[in-house]
């Protein structure tokens, strides 16, 4: 409602059987994947990572916007299905099918993932971007209250 629109494409009419991809709630933030598959597969733990289209295709056109794949939270925390590149970033001008990278994080001995077609086992969320330039300098001009403090130096409580 009122948010900006951006141009998809279908590339796999099972997804109109499957539920176009859409948000599951009025205020949810991501809408989910579906995996295009020809055939259920298992993704045993230890594989390498299986590619799985989501058989859509977005041209966001927007410098500033862009969109992470991520992780569904319960296939994630519960089932151990989460992204082998971890997060994926669509860039505003890719046009190709978005792609999932499925991986089993589970350790040796536990059970293969199995997925279906048209299960839903990823999400997209569309986020602002912003493009900074940089003016390349030999020392910063303004104080820092942190200055090069990190990985902890601020303590844990
Ligand atoms: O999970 C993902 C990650 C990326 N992509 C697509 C969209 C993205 O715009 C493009 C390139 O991704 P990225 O820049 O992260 O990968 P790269 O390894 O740097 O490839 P490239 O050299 O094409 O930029 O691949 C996906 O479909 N799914
Ligand atoms: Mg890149």
């Amino acid at each position: 409602m009122g948010g900006p629109v951006i141009e998809l494409k279908v590339l796999d009419a099972r997804l109109h059987g499957w539920g176009m991809p859409r948000y599951q709630t009025a205020m949810a933030a991501a809408i989910d994947l579906h995996a295009c598959l020809d055939a259920p597969i298992e993704i045993a733990p230890g594989s390498p990572p299986a590619l799985i289209s989501s058989g859509i295709a977005v041209h966001i056109g927007d410098p500033g916007m862009a969109a992470l794949v991520l992780p569904r939270s319960g296939m994630g925390h519960k089932q151990g299905l989460v992204l082998g590149n971890l997060v994926g970033l669509i860039d505003a001008d890719y046009t190709g099918p978005i792609m999932v990278s499925a991986w089993n994080r589970n350790g040796p001995g536990t059970p293969p993932i199995r997925l279906s077609p048209g299960d839903r086992f990823a999400q997209m969320v569309f986020v602002p971007i912003l493009r900074p330039e940089f003016t390349v300098v030999e020392e910063f001009t303004a104080p820092s209250e942190r200055g090069a403090g990190g990985f902890g130096s601020t303590g844990h409580r």
